[in-house]
Order: C-alpha cells, then structure tokens, then sequence
C-alpha cells in the first residue's frame, strides 16, 4: 500500500486527512503544533517550534525528516508557510509538486494542469507532493506522537502587519456572487452586495479587483492564482471570463453570467447568460429574486 504524508502547521487538515486517506496509510508530521489532534492518524510525528518562531523556518529540518519517512504522496494546506515546507519537501524527493489537485485515489492523482484546461493523470506510484485547500479543523486526544528534531532555517519574525482580514471560506460557499471589471466605481459594488444579501451568497471578486483597485480582500479573489470554488450558483458580474479567471471557477455547478458584451468568453462557460448593463440587469434581478 501507498503511503501518505500530510505535513500540518495547524490543525485546519481535514481535507488533507480525508484525501491522503484515499491514497493509504496516513502520517502527520506536526510542525509547531499539538499533535493531540491528528489521534486518527496511523502514525504522527511531531516537531516542535519554540513560540515566535515561524513555521518556514522548519523548512530545512521538515525536508529531511521526510525525506526519512516511507511516505510517497506528501499532502500540505496551500497556504504561505505550508507551501514554503512543500517546496523544500519537493526539491528534497526530487517530486514534482502541484495545485488543482481534482480527484486522489489509491492508484491515482488527477491534476488540472494549464489553468485548469486539461487534466493529467499522475500513478500514485510515484512521489508527488500535493497543495490543496486544507479543510476544517479537527480534534481529538491521545495521539501518541514521535518526536523529531533537526536544524532551523534563520528565520525570524521581524515585524507584523496584520488587518481584520476577511472570516470568508469561499471554497465553502455555496452561492457567490462575484464582481468584474465591468463595476465602474467601489460604491456600485453594493449592487452585487444587495443580490447576494437577498440569494444568501458570498461576495467574491476577478483579480484586478482585489489587487489593483483594492476594492477587495485578496483572498476575495477567484482563479488560477486566487480561490479555488465549486459552489451550487455562480453569478459572474461584469466579469469577462479570462482563463485565469475561471480556472478558479470552471467546476460551478451552475454559473449565472451578467456581462454587456454578448461575445465575453463567460458566457461559454455560463449555464444562464444575460447580455445586458449590470447597472439595470442587476436591480430588476434582485427585486425578482427577493418575490
Ligand atoms: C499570471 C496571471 C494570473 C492571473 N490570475 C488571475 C486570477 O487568479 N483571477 C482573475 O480573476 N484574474 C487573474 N488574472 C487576470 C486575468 O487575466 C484577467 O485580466 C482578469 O480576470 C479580468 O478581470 P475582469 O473579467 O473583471 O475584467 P475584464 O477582462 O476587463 O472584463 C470586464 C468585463 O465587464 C464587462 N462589462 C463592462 N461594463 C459592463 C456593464 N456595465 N455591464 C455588464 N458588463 C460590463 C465587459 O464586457 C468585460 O467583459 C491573472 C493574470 C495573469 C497574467
């Protein structure tokens, strides 16, 4: 049988769990943080960091327990610090890493490769190292944990620039109602914020929104570089359909496209396509959806 590895530098890993359960055998390496919680796992390995020092300092220390680990599908949350650890874990296996991880069972790996227009087939009978959303949080008590050591990268916390950042989960979502480009100015965005008020939805955005005009968390953002949703109702608003973007958006279920340009690439892609100014489609849709 495979064996599986999910590297957690906190204890948000239950899609990590629930894939690398898929492939085999799991082990947790915990990097900085109690092992208590992973008591599900066949075996947990834990390396402990001094409070104040970040996980990415483990990177070296990291690669190397793995590397003497019976592990060959190394599983890790595609957040910054995790993907430091992947990168190291990587070059140290000589394994090619991926995102857009679609599909894991025993014998295989699915990847959507290109920005999500084609979709490889990798053997699990070869070392990947795998970045996905990592999942909820999970608990439990009494895992008994092997303790590691090993060398730390000089790296240290110099300063801290923390915002309230946004408490969305929009791989969660089920509805999102996502702004473009085609919102002229900050203030007319309350039109999308008043139809995904009335449907129940997060209210996400297209890069240039987020990085650019600021109007946006960057975690708000939905593509290749951004989010990744799958939710029931997808309502793309003044958003052109760039494949960057719907690389992040493409698996919708059912993907609603506001856009006035009837030959937007959206609507391609869209299930229900409106060719129309958003400014008057989007208050006659909303007072519709609010009957
Ligand atoms: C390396 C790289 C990575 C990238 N990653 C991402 C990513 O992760 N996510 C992402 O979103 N982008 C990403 N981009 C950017 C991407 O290529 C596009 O530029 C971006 O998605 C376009 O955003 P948009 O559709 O909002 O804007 P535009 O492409 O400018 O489209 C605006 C749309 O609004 C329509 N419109 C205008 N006025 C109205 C109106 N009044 N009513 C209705 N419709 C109207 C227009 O017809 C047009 O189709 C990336 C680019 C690069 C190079």
């Amino acid at each position: 049988m495979t064996n599986a590895l999910v590297i957690a530098t906190n204890p948000q890993v239950s899609a990590l769990l629930e894939a690398a359960g898929k492939v085999g055998d799991v082990t947790v390496l915990a990097v900085g943080t109690p092992a208590e919680a992973f008591a599900e796992a066949a075996k947990v390995v834990s390396f402990e960091l001094a409070e104040g020092t970040p996980a990415e300092a483990a990177a070296p220390a990291v690669a190397k327990i793995v590397a003497g680990l019976d592990a060959s599908i190394i599983f890790t949350s595609d957040a910054s610090a995790d993907r430091v650890l992947a990168g190291a874990v990587a070059a140290a296996l000589d394994a090619p890493i991926f995102r857009g991880v679609k599909e894991v069972s025993a014998e295989s790996v699915e990847v959507a490769r290109f920005g999500g227009i084609a979709t490889e087939t990798l053997p699990t009978s070869q070392k990947l190292v795998l970045l996905l959303d990592g999942g909820k949080e999970v608990s439990g008590s009494g895992a008994q944990a092997e303790t590691a050591d090993g060398e730390l990268a000089p790296a240290k916390v110099i300063s801290e620039d923390t915002s309230a950042g946004t408490q969305v989960n929009l791989p969660a979502a089920s509805k999102i109602v996502a702004c473009g480009r085609g919102f002229k100015n900050e203030e007319d965005l309350q039109l999308a914020r008043s139809l995904a008020d009335t449907i129940g939805a997060e209210v996400a955005c297209s890069r240039p929104l987020a990085e650019g005009a600021d109007w946006f968390d960057r975690d708000l953002y939905v593509g290749v570089s951004g989010a990744k949703v799958a939710p029931d109702f997808y309502f793309a608003l003044g958003i052109s359909g760039q494949l960057q973007h719907t690389a992040g958006m493409q698996d919708s279920k059912t993907v609603v496209a506001i856009n006035s340009d009837e030959n937007a690439p959206i609507f391609k892609l869209a299930d229900y396509g409106i060719v129309g100014d958003l400014y008057e489609v989007l208050p006659a849709l909303t007072e519709a959806l609010s009957k």
